[in-house]
């Protein structure tokens, strides 16, 4: 004020406009420079400056619900979400960190101590990376589920978790005691039956969310066998290019005999979890394939 008073009094002329773009702040503090590449870390701090660099240019089509979603196989959706250039740089931080698992059972980053279905693979908390990737998921993921998944999640106090997804007049089996009654009941009478028809389906014990980098090469791990994932959605972005950075690769979906093997870098697949998309990793025959994989309980 005291500025613009005195350029009056001194009859100096001022032209102000905000139609042209001069920029903006970035915010400095708390930058951390210890990373390989430390702006992919900045998701949360400088989120203007990493949607720019990050964010794919068609993310947002997505969110237009008059677009329809793309589905490669049953169920299995398909969307545009980052950059080339993170892609580039997630690979180069995991490449640089170096401590690939060693894709046996055993794996004592895990509570239990043990993987069913061992990748060879880096978690996104060895890099210091957790915070920003379940921002990523809670801001870029989650409006996506809940575009193709409908109806998840409403309030219920009796629930561990608080949510139900499609609330009904009900009473518990546990409210009227009966509770270990009908789990025997589904274990010994329901499970013959679903197994007969949903081949390989089994959730015991059930795990919390994973997040991490796989790594595919012909003399290392190649491929991965059929399995489920301990999700109720499963995401999983290719970080390189089928045909040039590797031969061979991709997702098979055993149910539908479907596969996606023309994977984009920088898009990603979400399928269910468990029951319904039994699914295995296909042959790496040259090259390196990475893709990075959350198995996310929304
Ligand atoms: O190779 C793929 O695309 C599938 C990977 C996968 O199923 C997993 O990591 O759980
Ligand atoms: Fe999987």
């Amino acid at each position: 004020m005291a500025f613009c008073t005195n350029m009056r009094n001194n009859d100096v002329y001022l032209y102000v406009t905000n139609r042209l773009d001069w920029g903006h702040l970035v915010t400095v503090d708390n930058f951390e420079t210890h990373h390989f590449n430390n702006e992919l870390y900045e998701i949360q701090n400088n989120r203007w400056d990493w949607e720019k660099r990050y964010l794919h240019v068609n993310y947002s089509q997505n969110l237009d619900t008059n677009l329809n979603v793309t589905m490669p196989c049953p169920d299995v959706f398909w969307f545009p979400m980052v950059t080339e250039r993170f892609c580039d740089e997630l690979v180069g931080e995991m490449e640089n960190f170096g401590q690939w698992s060693d894709g046996t059972n055993t794996d004592p980053r895990l509570e239990g101590g043990y993987e069913n279905v061992p990748t060879r693979d880096i978690h996104m908390r060895q890099v210091g990376m957790d915070h920003q990737w379940l921002a990523f998921l809670r801001d870029y993921v989650r409006p996506l589920q809940e575009r193709v998944f409908l109806g998840y999640q409403h309030y219920d106090p009796r629930l561990e978790g608080g949510y139900e997804s499609v609330p009904t007049r009900d009473i518990h089996m546990k409210q009227i005691g009966l509770e270990p009654g009908w789990l025997h009941f589904l274990q010994h009478y329901v499970q013959p039956l679903q197994q007969r028809v949903y081949e390989g389906y089994w959730n015991d014990p059930p795990r919390s969310t994973m997040n991490f980098v796989v790594r595919y090469r012909p003399d290392e791990q190649p491929f991965l066998k059929p399995h489920h994932d301990s999700s109720t959605y499963t995401i999983n972005l290719a970080l390189n290019r089928p045909k040039i950075d590797y031969e061979g690769g991709g997702c098979r979906f055993l149910r539908y005999n479907c596969s996606v093997q023309d994977t984009r870098k920088g898009w990603m697949l979400m399928h269910p979890g468990r029951l319904t998309h039994y699914h295995e990793g296909l042959y790496v025959t040259k090259g390196t394939r990475y893709i990075m994989i959350s198995f996310v309980d929304p």
